[in-house]
Formats: structure tokens, sequence, C-alpha cells
């Protein structure tokens, strides 16, 4: 089939680059003509494990092509997917100027059928306000769908390839019949393709990542609980996970969650209830809670320091909002090194993949570091804030030779507390026991 992708961010490259992988023809499109400079030379804008060999095969074997011209790739193409941002526009609600904007683009281009895929995470009605916009100039006939994305960066051509589910939102039998041949392929492992309506189909993404965002949360209120009466979160969390109707996964508690689609969906849902008359009570809660959460972590550096970080040096390990990516849109990492800087640290940053982008923000408030362990030098303490897996073993007594202080603060339990105690660190993770110093006697 003939595909053309608009935004040629994390989903449009990851869908392009995938539905190429299945034999497609696909045409990606962006305005950002540096970007599609480097993707036509063979450069990846952005790091998701698994897509550069993908990438590299699709280009070379011309099924992938790139553009930044519009009338082009939607003249060659018959489904046209729209992967265009939709960021919080100033009271909170999803900002659509990208994809309307695009939709009456296309409604001056087109010339034969086509179908208009929504790609793009949209509230409830989006679809309608797509097809007034195409229909605005367009003499010919067209279909738009709602197609939500639920790939997970860092796992993204993964989730993308193998989806739990593929969700169709559409009341053309002829738009069905072109995107059940389309997804197909991806679905050979018997997971389903759901189809149904429009407005489900929408609201189907939001709840799936409000209610995700909302379990998160919930297990940090569980976590910080625990810290108080003294229970152990990770037991909890296994002693829950592992009741079937639960289910282990996602319900790690931490630095509270970020990303580009977590906080803005879940404030986007609030105010798709607000605008209907309805007090979506748990959401309200979860970001306030979720907004507290990100500060825990430097609250607790702050405190072991008496409020005074004037002259402590404070090495960070992790600053993208998940391991896996080099995304830092809304890290809790920027939220703890603000917090930490006005106290006058000194923050020193190593992380895998992320640190140019931190280095936009940040610049020469923050010092660099390329490799982990030189980050430690005379540290005074270690704050943990990404789970990357090269964190998870590192030599301790090296740590501990490295740094002025041994003393880690870990917002991804990484570490066990026994492990913590034979090394000798004063060891502070979220919802677990402090494991505090051992005090030397003079006998000792
Ligand atoms: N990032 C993620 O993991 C997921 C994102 N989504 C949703 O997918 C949508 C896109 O998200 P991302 O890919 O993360 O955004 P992104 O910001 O990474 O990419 C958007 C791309 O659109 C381009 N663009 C903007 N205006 C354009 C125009 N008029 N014509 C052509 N290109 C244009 C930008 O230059 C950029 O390359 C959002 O609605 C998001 O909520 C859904 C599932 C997962
Ligand atoms: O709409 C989207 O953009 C995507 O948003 C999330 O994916 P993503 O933001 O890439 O990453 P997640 O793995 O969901 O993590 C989000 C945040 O939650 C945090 N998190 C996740 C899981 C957990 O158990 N605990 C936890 O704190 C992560 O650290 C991260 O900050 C959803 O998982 C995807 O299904 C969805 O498509």
């Amino acid at each position: 089939m003939k595909i053309a992708v608009v935004g040629t961010g994390y989903v449009g490259l990851v869908s392009g680059t995938c539905f190429a992988e299945t034999g497609n023809h696909v045409i990606c499109v962006d305005n950002n003509v540096q970007k599609v400079e480097r993707l036509r030379n063979g450069e990846l804008p952005i790091y998701e494990p698994g897509l550069e060999v993908i990438f590299k095969r699709n280009t070379e074997d011309g099924r992938l092509e790139f553009t930044t011209d519009l009338l082009d790739a939607v003249n060659r193409a018959q489904i046209i997917f729209l992967a265009l941002p939709t960021p919080p526009g100033e009271d909170g609600s999803a900002d659509l100027s990208y994809v309307l904007g695009v939709a009456e683009e296309l409604g001056k281009i087109i010339t034969d059928y086509k179908v208009i895929v929504d790609k793009s995470t949209v509230p409830v009605g989006t679809s309608e306000k797509v097809t007034a916009a195409v229909e605005k100039h367009a003499k010919v006939d067209f279909d738009v769908v709602s197609n939500p994305e639920f790939l997970r960066e860092g796992v993204a051509v993964e989730d993308f390839l193998k989806p739990d589910r593929v969700v169709i939102g559409t009341s053309s039998e002829r738009a069905k019949s072109l995107m059940h041949e389309l997804y197909e392929p991806f679905v050979r492992q018997g997971n389903p393709i759901y189809f149904m309506d429009e407005r489900s189909a929408e609201m189907t993404k939001y709840a799936a990542n409000s209610y995700l965002a909302t379990r998160i949360t919930f297990m940090n209120e569980i976590a910080n609980l625990c810290e108080k009466v003294g229970a152990d979160v990770d037991m909890v969390r296994i002693g829950m996970g592992s009741d079937r109707r639960i289910g282990k996964r996602f319900l790690f508690p931490g630095v509270g969650y970020g990303g580009s689609c977590f906080p803005k969906d879940v404030q986007a849902l609030g105010k798709t209830a607000g605008e209907n008359d309805y007090n979506f009570q748990i959401l309200k809660s979860v970001m306030e809670v979720n907004n507290a959460q990100k500060y825990v972590l430097a609250h607790k550096i702050k405190s072991h320091f008496n409020n005074d970080l004037k002259g402590k040096r404070i090495a960070i390990w992790g600053l993208a909002f998940k391991p896996n990516t080099d995304d830092i849109r809304e890290a809790p990492a920027i939220f703890i090194i603000n917090e930490l800087l006005e106290a006058g640290a000194k923050v020193v940053a190593f992380d895998p993949e992320a640190m140019e982008n931190m280095k936009a923000i940040f610049g020469d408030k923050v010092e660099f570091i390329k490799h982990r362990y030189d980050a430690l030098k005379d540290a005074d303490a270690l704050a943990i804030v990404t789970e990357w897996s090269v964190f998870r073993t590192p030599d301790f007594d090296f740590m501990a030779e490295l740094m002025k202080e041994k003393v880690i603060f870990d917002g991804r339990n990484l570490y066990k507390l026994e492990q913590m105690k034979q090394f000798g660190f004063y060891y502070n993770s979220i919802g677990r026991n402090t494991v505090e110093q051992k005090q030397l006697t003079p006998a000792e």
C-alpha cells in the first residue's frame, strides 16, 4: 500500500518505518527542513532501540522516503497518517492547531479518495473537526479514521510491530477494509484489531494513558505511606501484583511519571470532563500527587543536608524521563535539578543518551560528565533518577572510593537494602526503610 505519514517525530518515524518494514511504500513528511535533511542522509534524529536497523533496510530498499513536500507525498499515497504534536494549550486542553492546520491543507490538495488517519492523541470529537477542516476545500471523497497509538518510547519498535491491540475508529466500511489490510501483518500473533466508532477510539487512548498514570500515582502514594509505617513497597508491590486481577506491570513507584504524554493527556482528559460538566475527581488528585512526587527526591536530599546545599556536590545518574530514550520532555530530572540548584548545590550529571537534550535546558549551570563514575568524584551524594540498566550493578567499592560521602538517594529502588548496608552507604530510596550509615565506635 502507499502511505504518507505527516509529522516525523517519535510516533511518525516509528510508524512510518514499521509500515515500510511490512512491505508498504511510505513517505514521511515533516516541515522541519533540518530533520528531513538528516533523515535523507541516513541519520536518525532520535534514539530508539531497534529503529536504526529497520530504518536503514527500508531506506536502502527504497520503501521509506522523507520529504518536506506535503503535496507530493499526498499525491502518491492512498492512506495519510497524521502524527502531529498535540501539546497542551494554555488552558490544559489539547492544542489541535497542528492537526487541523494540516487537515485544511489536505482538503486543498487531495484529488482522489484518501483515508486520513489521525494517529495523534486527540480529544473526543476531533475526527469530526478534522472532517470539517478537510471538507472546507475538498472536492473529492475521503474518510477520517481515528487510530490512536499505544507505543512506549524506548520499546517503540517492538510495541509497534507486535501491538497488544490495534484500535480503529471509523464508520466507513471502505476505510475499515483498507485499515484491516494494513494492520493485518502486525496482529499475526493473534492480538486483536478492535473496530469501533471514532469517539470511542479517541476516548480509549485517553482512558488508557490516564489509567496507567493513575496506577503509578497510586503506587507512589502507597510508597510514601510505606515509608511512614515502616513497610517495604517492593514487597507490597510483589504481593499485590501477583493477584492476576491487578497484574505485575506498571506498579513501580518512583519520582513521578514524566514524558511527553502522561502529563499532557491526564490534563487534557480532565479538561474534556470539565467541558462536559463532569467533575473527574481522580484525575485532579493524580495531577496533584504527581506534581508533588517529582520533588520527593530533591526534598529528601535537602532535608539530609539541613536544607543547605551550598558547597555540596550532588551527582545525578539519569536524566531521560525513562530508560532507553533521549527524550527529556517533562522529565522528573528537570524538576529535581532545578530544586537542587536553587538550594545552592553544584550539580554534576550523567545520562547515556539524554545529555545533549538536557544541555539545551541547563547549559553550564549543570556539569555534564561523559562517564558515569567520573560524575561521582568528590560527590557529597548521588541521586539516581532514571533506571538505565548500566546503573543496576555498579562497582560499589569503587563508588565509595570516589565519593566524598557514601550517600545515595535512589528514586528508582535499584539496589537491595542489605547490599547497601554491607557496602556502608547511607541509602534512601522510595517507599523503603532508609539504610543509615553505620557509625564506627572507637573500639571498632
Ligand atoms: N511520543 C510517544 O511515545 C507517543 C506520542 N503519541 C501522540 O502522537 C503525537 C505525536 O507525538 P510525537 O511523535 O511524540 O511528537 P514529536 O514532537 O516527536 O513529532 C511531531 C513532528 O511533527 C512535525 N510537524 C509539526 N508541524 C508539522 C506540519 N505542519 N507538517 C509536517 N510536520 C509537522 C514536527 O516537526 C515533529 O517532527 C502526539 O499527539 C502524541 O500525544 C502517541 C503515542 C506515543
Ligand atoms: O501516549 C503515549 O505517548 C505513550 O505514553 C506511555 O508511554 P511512555 O510515556 O513512552 O513511557 P512509559 O513507559 O509509559 O512511562 C511513562 C512514565 O511513567 C513512569 N513509570 C512507568 C511505569 C511504572 O511502573 N512506574 C513509573 O513511574 C516512567 O518512569 C515514565 O516517567 C504509555 O505507556 C504508552 O502506551 C503511550 O502510547
